[in-house]
């Protein structure tokens, strides 16, 4: 492996520094600005940048500190900043959100000033109430590695206390991983999921690392059954004086205090955005419907004449089916691009895709309902902006953005954005 000594310039989305080498961007693993360090190279595949990992610091940047996570100090890949000071952790998280929302988004240097990012709490540990662990051999517990596959065990310290107490032996055969969950009275409940089909048997060995690719991502598809390992097969998560009762292995929130911040922040943006009278609501990847909830008890403009809930996950609208019983919501369970255009025109849509954004057709089938005001969320930057830039080419102009450290000790951050026609 080629080793090299490299001044790093600036930080990139996705949480390496920059630096360069022979007129060519290196992006470094755990380095900040302003450090000169020595590292390996990791991937040097393409011929505009390349990869590496430091070895050592030679110079260190004043925001560096000792990890504040274990697991990540003993090489698991959950909290890829966790050497770096939180207060510099947004800072860094800021900058690289404004970068991308000009480079991907095309939002003018001049456009809004970049969001800020949040704080979610007072202390970067103790955040995390959903994670997902592998069992390994003798029923071995732990975090799969930055750069390998092998488990580690050192607890992280991203999960609320209590969560990863006394897991060893809990789990099956090696290949399945245990899914936690503390719910909103701090009970721990644990799933644990099947292997997926590509460890169970031989089927995922062989052929070009392409094929093994495709392999493995619909190995990891293909539905896993589940076993109660403790607890309930579904945990009560509450806001304010709602309640969901949310499968284990279904989406929640991974910050203890995201659900609650993220709803309040919708209200926030779209108070005083020009809604009001009865308004006809998109709650789109909606999942239990917090967003549905918090409109329909918080508006104070307008009221929630109606909502459109569109998610693919079962056990989550059956969750939103319980709680929103009694409210004026329609359930639709479809991919967003299939069902939005059979729906009534909305006066309001919020859009909270998974990681990889809503993606140019959904914003274009949002765009052609005419909405006054659009509220999407991202935890992607990159996504976020893309999705944005999206919106923003039709006419939609972003009246103000907001960003959360959703994810503290990582790169990821969560923005959230209002726009308007
Ligand atoms: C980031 S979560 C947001 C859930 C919800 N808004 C919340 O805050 O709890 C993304 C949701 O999108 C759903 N989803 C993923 N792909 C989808 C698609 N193509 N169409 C509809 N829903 C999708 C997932 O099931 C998940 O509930």
């Amino acid at each position: 492996m080629t080793e090299l000594e490299l001044d790093v310039t600036g930080y990139a989305n996705g949480g390496s520094g920059i630096a360069r080498h022979n007129g060519r961007v290196v992006f470094v693993a755990g380095a900040l600005p302003g450090e000169r360090v020595r590292v390996n190279v990791t991937d040097d595949s393409r011929a505009s940048y390349a990869k590496a990992s430091v070895v050592d610091v030679l110079d260190a940047s004043p925001h560096r500190v000792a990890p504040l996570c274990p697991a990540a100090a003993a090489g698991a890949g959950c909290c890829d900043l966790s050497f770096v000071d939180p207060t510099y952790a947004r800072e860094l998280g800021a900058d690289a959100l404004g970068d991308v929302l000009r480079r991907i988004g095309g939002f003018g240097i001049d456009a809004t000033e970049p969001p800020t990012v949040e704080p979610l709490g007072d202390v970067p540990t103790g955040w995390r109430v959903r994670t997902r662990l592998a069992v390994g051999a003798d029923g071995v517990v732990g975090l799969r590695g930055r750069r390998s596959s092998d488990l580690v065990t050192t607890p992280c310290a991203g999960p609320v206390a209590g969560l990863l107490d006394g897991l060893d032996g809990l789990g099956g055969a090696v290949g399945t991983e245990l899914v936690l969950a503390s719910d909103s009275d701090g009970v721990r409940h644990i799933a644990e999921l099947s292997a997926p089909a590509d460890r169970r048997g031989r089927s995922g060995r062989g052929g070009d690392r392409r094929g093994r690719a495709q392999r493995s991502r619909s190995a990891h598809s293909a539905p896993r059954s589940v076993r109660t390992v403790q607890g309930d097969t579904h945990a009560v998560q509450t806001i304010g004086e709602r309640s969901w009762t949310v499968p284990v292995t279904g989406f929640w929130q991974a910050h203890h205090n995201a659900p609650a911040a993220y709803t309040r922040a919708a209200l926030e943006l779209v108070k005083g955005i020009g809604l009001s009278g009865d308004v006809h609501v998109w709650d789109l990847y909606g999942g239990v419907g917090v967003f549905s909830a918090s409109l329909l008890d918080g508006a104070s403009d307008f009221s929630v004449r109606g909502v459109d809930l569109v998610d693919t996950d079962p056990g989550a609208l059956a969750a939103a089916e319980r709680t929103l019983a009694t409210d004026p919501v329609e359930i639709h369970r479809g991919a967003v691009a299939d069902v939005v255009s059979s729906l009534r025109a909305p006066d309001l849509v919020i859009s909270d895709p998974p990681r990889s954004g809503a993606g140019a057709d959904v914003v274009d089938a949002v765009v052609a309902a005419e909405p006054g005001v659009v509220v999407h969320v991202g935890c992607d930057a990159a996504a976020f902006a893309r999705d944005l830039g999206r919106f923003a080419t039709h006419g939609y102009s972003v009246r103000e953005w907001r960003a959360f450290d959703a994810f503290p000790m990582t790169h990821h951050v969560e923005g959230i954005a209002v726009l308007t026609r």
